[in-house]
Order: structure tokens, then C-alpha cells, then sequence
């Protein structure tokens, strides 16, 4: 097998709340993630899932253990640092898009990932909004009739679209997606599911997706890891995970 893009080493993350004593939520994760992975994210509550995010993404410092890109430490690199490669959506509509902002400015900042971000007034070109117009209408939300309301009016769904969008403009070398679907109406949900997979797979994105729906676990992706008390407990990709079964996982929701 090729290297991995990137590689967890024996990580572990401890937290310490007050006067309470230190917790240790992620422990000892090894864990490669290969270019075109597509990696499902289950687990119960509490098991680690976001932390494993959070380290990932350098939100939260490791206590023991070494993240490598490409082969190179970042585990001190700053969460900033690490935005010019990885890329996050999370469950909360509000997060990743500037409210005041309009979609068509937000798609602006987005492109400046990795370069300078100050964005040099707001004058989007005629050519630029036609190449956004393009680019929301493959949401299929109606995004596109759209781009100059300003973000903090969109429903939830077109926020959230615009969110995946801004996360991917500039290619990640990973996309973290956090629940991304999860404060969504069912069918706006299932809608916004259905155009991640499109989007993942057409750009072969690299993507770790945390969901709590079995089904989708074991319908998307190419790989699905299940976290428990801090650990990864299952990992399987292609022939063996498209063996698995939501009983099979279920199991590993009992206590
Ligand atoms: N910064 C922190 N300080 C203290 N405790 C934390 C911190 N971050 C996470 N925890 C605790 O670590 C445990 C794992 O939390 P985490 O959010 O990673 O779980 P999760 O698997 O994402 O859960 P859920 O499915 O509920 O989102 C929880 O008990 C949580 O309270």
C-alpha cells in the first residue's frame, strides 16, 4: 500500500476539567488515512468522535503521540497552520459561514484558502458569480438563486450546502465532516447526503465522515471505523465492509 496522507501515532488526549481529574478520551489511536478514503465515523456518545476531530485538526493538543502529514510531524502545527490542508464542516448550520456575509462573498474567502485570506473588497466580477451559480447548482437547493442573500438568512439546509461547499472550493487533502447532516430535516438531510457522496466521489476527496445513522455508515464510503471509549474497535474497508450488516454494528452500540 502507498503512504498515508496522514498517520495517527499512539495518540492519546487527556483532559482535565477544573479540580476533576485528567480523563483520558483518545487512547493509544493508531491510524492511517490513505489518499481517496472515505471513511465512515460511528460510535456511541462519549466514545471520541469529535476529539478525534478536534486532534486531528489541532483543537485539542495530544498528550502522547504523533500526527504525521506526508510523512512530516504537525503535531505542533496550530489549528490555522492546519487549515491549509484539512478542511472541516460541522453540525451546526451557524458554524463556517459568515452571517453578514453573502453566499457569493463567502465562496470568495473560501477560494483563499492556503494563500492570503483578506478579502480585497467585495467586487465579485460577472464571470466569478457566473462560475458560483455553477458551482451551487450542483447542491440542488436553490442555492444559486441565492448567492447575493447574505448567509445568516438561508435556511439550514442551503447553509449547510454552502458550508461543504466553502470547505471544498480550494481541494482539501482532508475533509472532516462532523455531523454535517445531523440538525437537518430528514429529507434535507437525505438531500445533503446524497450531494457529499456525489461531490466526495467525483473529486476523490480524502473524508472522514462522524454519523450516528447505520445506514448511511454502511451505505457511503469506501471504509468505516467504529470509536469506543476512546479507541478504535473496528475498521474494515470495501469487500469487508460491504459484508457488514447494521446488526453486526449494532453491536457495538451495546453496553
Ligand atoms: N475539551 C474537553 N474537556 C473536557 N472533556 C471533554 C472535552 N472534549 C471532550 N470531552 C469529553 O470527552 C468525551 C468524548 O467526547 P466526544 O465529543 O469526542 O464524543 P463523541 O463520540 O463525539 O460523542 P457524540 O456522539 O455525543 O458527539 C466525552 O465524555 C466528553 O464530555
Amino acid at each position: 500500500m502507498t503512504e498515508p496522507v496522514f498517520r495517527l501515532q499512539d495518540v492519546d488526549v487527556t483532559v482535565k476539567q477544573g479540580t476533576l481529574a485528567a480523563t483520558k478520551i483518545l487512547k493509544g489511536i493508531n491510524f492511517d488515512i490513505y489518499e481517496g478514503d472515505f471513511i465512515t465515523v460511528l460510535g456511541t456518545n462519549g466514545a471520541g468522535k469529535s476529539t478525534l476531530f478536534n486532534a486531528i485538526a489541532g483543537n485539542l493538543q495530544l498528550s502522547h503521540g504523533h500526527i504525521l502529514h506526508h510523512g512530516t510531524d504537525i503535531t505542533q502545527k496550530s489549528p490555522v497552520e492546519r487549515t491549509d490542508y484539512i478542511a472541516r464542516v460541522f453540525q451546526d448550520p451557524k458554524m463556517g459561514t459568515a452571517p453578514r456575509m453573502t453566499v457569493a462573498e463567502n465562496l470568495l474567502l473560501a477560494e483563499k484558502r492556503g494563500a492570503k485570506r483578506r478579502l480585497r473588497g467585495r467586487n465579485l466580477s460577472k464571470e466569478k458569480l457566473a462560475q458560483y451559480r455553477e458551482l451551487t447548482q450542483t447542491m440542488g437547493n436553490n442555492l444559486d438563486t441565492r448567492l447575493q442573500t447574505a448567509t445568516g438568512n438561508l435556511s439550514g439546509g442551503q447553509r449547510q450546502a454552502l458550508s461543504f461547499l466553502m470547505a471544498t472550493l480550494v481541494k482539501p487533502e482532508l475533509l472532516l465532516l462532523d455531523e454535517h447532516t445531523a440538525a437537518l430535516d430528514p429529507k434535507t438531510s437525505e438531500q445533503l447526503m446524497t450531494t457529499t457522496n456525489q461531490q466526495v466521489t467525483q473529486n476523490q476527496l480524502t473524508a472522514l465522515m462522524i454519523t450516528h445513522n447505520l445506514a448511511d455508515a454502511l451505505k457511503y464510503g469506501n471504509r468505516l471505523i467504529v470509536l469506543n471509549a476512546g479507541d478504535i474497535v473496528l475498521d474494515v474497508r470495501n469487500e469487508e465492509k460491504a459484508k457488514l450488516s447494521e446488526e453486526q454494528l449494532l453491536k457495538y452500540f451495546i453496553a
